[in-house]
């Protein structure tokens, strides 16, 4: 709660405070039309007893009365602007903090299944239910003095009264908690299943899955799929809406009993004229505006216990804590250096991804000299990525040392680190947005700088592309937004490429970006990326030996380990797995070759 409240404070504090005093203002309102109504009531009948009519005090008296409920609604209006106002903000705020932690967090998070479910509940809860809890605060102060007022006209009658009124209305708050915990464990329980169903409902609607879903026919399937787990959720809250409909019943009942009970009370003190009728008239309003007062109250604490649970699910996803840091020295990390003298070296280096039980690197010892261009080469899953991700640090090693020119990669500030690696990896991203953007997000700073990026898509081979487009660098890639231009496998990754090439890191890496281009394609570019970063130390996964060869250096790695390292002629005649992999690969290209001879 105070962690909450510091939040909303944060976000919108004059707002809340006028929502609070008008809240307060506006509880009082009903006390006070009480009072006058009993005032009214009293001259009347005083007036019938006497047969003396004094209209101007009556007059001022319905004034008065019409005053407040003018007044009253005028609260009510001002407060809705208000309250929606500070919804309004109070959602901005609290998703930019939600958005704003997911981007601190390790790339590790978003490869498990548990922080899919936390984030999931965060977004649920995040931006409605801290809202309401503040809103439902705020009523609640309101009521509670509305509630001292009622009650202060009851004691005047009985102090036994009130008792009753709270003893009769006590169930009301013990089922409204019982039944809101238990419906958010049900929903908790459900997360994983709900997000199950949401991406059946994605794959029925993304893109990305439109062809399959089309071709395979899994339409039906999916939609059935999604069907019968939203259906388990609806007969799961209808059991609990029943089981609490028939609690309220039983409330309702014993808070009648109470409400008649105190009522016959009052009518018995009228007719034994201990009290005016005017009293009878504003007792009998009063119980009964303070019994659905303190019905409400109580309502109310139950439902803000209930929001808080949601709202803890929202502070239990910014509580989450990266892993990977600036922190070891995070007062005075080391300045990367510029440039570097002695390269790259990774020492009994091992890694073992989170929740699995084999290491997927063992011991990997590397030297890399600071203008080295190696290639990586290795089978499917053998590794290469893993040992590229290493040196971005989206993830910390286990086991090992890797450094710059000597330098823990650890003591490095991380994002001067990142800026100084450059990557482009096999699932990289493609923006839904300009060509521009694509390109100059590889470097924030230049984004607009039209000369860069220009000169970055020639180095990656896309102005071809980008000048068949109709609004070159202005238009927008993807089929998500109007006007939107859907590019070919080859030609996003020439556009993913320039990106790469924007930054002016000093290591750079291509992880099979050009997997989607044709050899020839492939072949050109590994001759002009050589070129272009001639000086530069060079990483690149390529499963063509054709491009392997360019390297200075090639490293096999076989089932998370080193196997091999050395240049292409020197791997031939080792007669090893680079050697054994090659003569595979020749020996399909000339049969491809005799076959369509
Ligand atoms: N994020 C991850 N979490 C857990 N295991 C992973 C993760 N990424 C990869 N792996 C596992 O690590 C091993 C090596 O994967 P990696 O992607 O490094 O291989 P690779 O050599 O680059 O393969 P490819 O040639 O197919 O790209 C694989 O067995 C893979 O299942």
């Amino acid at each position: 709660m105070p962690k909450l409240m510091r939040l909303v404070w944060q976000a919108a504090s004059g707002w809340l405070l006028l929502n609070l005093a008008l809240t307060v203002m506006g509880a009082l309102i009903p006390v006070a039309q009480l009072y006058v109504t009993k005032l009214i009531v009293d001259r009347v009948i005083h007036a019938i007893g006497t047969s003396n009519l004094d209209i101007v005090p009556l007059l001022g008296l319905a004034g008065l009365g019409l005053g407040l409920a003018l007044l009253q609604e005028a609260l009510q209006q001002g407060n809705a602007f208000v309250s929606q106002v500070l919804s309004d903000r109070f959602s901005l705020y609290a998703n930019g903090i939600l958005l704003e932690q997911a981007t601190k967090l390790d790339l590790a998070h978003f490869e498990s299944a548990a922080f899919y479910d936390t984030l999931n509940r965060a977004q649920q809860s995040g931006s409605f239910y801290p809202l309401r809890v503040i809103g439902n605060l705020t009523q609640l102060a309101g009521q509670l003095i509305g509630f001292a007022g009622l009650v202060s006209l009851l004691l005047r009658f009985s102090p036994l009264v009130v008792v009753l009124l709270l003893l009769t209305s006590l169930p009301t708050f013990w089922v409204g908690v019982r039944y809101s915990s238990r419906r958010f464990w049900m929903l908790r329980r459900q997360t994983q299943s709900k997000r199950l169903a949401d991406y059946f409902g994605e794959i029925l609607t993304d893109p990305a899955f439109a062809k399959e879903v089309r071709l395979f026919n899994l339409g039906d399937y999916f939609l059935k799929e999604y069907r019968e787990i939203r259906d388990r959720f609806n007969q799961e809250s209808k059991k609990l809406a029943l089981q609490q409909a028939l609690a309220r019943v039983g409330i309702g009942i014993v808070a009648s009993i109470g409400f008649y009970g105190a009522y016959a009370l009052v009518i018995w003190q009228a007719v034994r004229g201990l009290i005016t009728v005017g009293d009878l008239t504003m007792y009998a309003g009063a119980f009964q505006q303070a019994q659905t007062a303190i019905q409400g109250i109580l309502q109310n604490i139950a439902t803000i216990y209930e929001y808080n649970l949601y709202v803890s699910q929202y502070f239990e996803f910014l509580n989450l804590k990266p892993q990977v840091v600036s922190h070891t020295f995070e007062k005075f990390p080391k300045k990367f250096p510029i440039p570097m003298r002695s390269g790259l070296v990774l020492r009994n280096v091992s890694f073992t991804y989170g929740g699995a039980s084999e290491p997927v690197l063992q011991n990997i010892n590397l030297t890399v000299q600071p203008n080295e261009c190696i290639a990586l080469v290795g089978i499917n899953g053998s590794g290469k990525t893993t040992l590229l991700k290493l040196l971005t640090r989206f993830y910390d090693i286990d086991a090992g040392e890797i450094t710059i020119d000597d330098i823990p990669l650890q003591e490095f500030d991380l994002s001067e680190l990142r800026a100084q690696v450059g990557v482009l990896f096999q699932d990289f991203a493609r923006y839904s947005l300009s060509v521009e953007n694509n390109i100059g997000f590889g470097d924030l700073k230049e984004r607009e700088n039209q000369d860069r990026i220009q000169k970055a898509a020639t180095d990656a081979g896309a102005t071809d592309t980008i000048a068949a487009l109709d609004r070159g660098y202005q238009t927008i890639l993807g089929k998500i937004f109007s006007g939107g231009i859907e590019l070919s496998g080859g030609q996003w990754q020439k556009i993913g490429l320039a990106r790469a090439f924007m930054t002016s890191a000093q290591i750079l890496i291509l992880d099979e970006p050009t997997a989607a281009v044709d050899a020839i394609a492939e072949h050109d570019l590994f001759q002009r990326f050589r070129q272009l970063t001639k000086g530069k130390m060079t990483f690149l996964v390529s499963h063509r030996f054709s491009t392997v060869q360019m390297a200075d250096r090639i490293v096999v790695l076989d089932k998370g380990q080193i196997v091999e390292v050395g240049t292409h002629a020197e791997l031939i005649a080792l007669g090893g797995l680079y050697e054994k992999m090659f003569r595979l690969q020749a020996a399909s290209y000339q049969s491809d070759f005799s076959a369509s001879d």
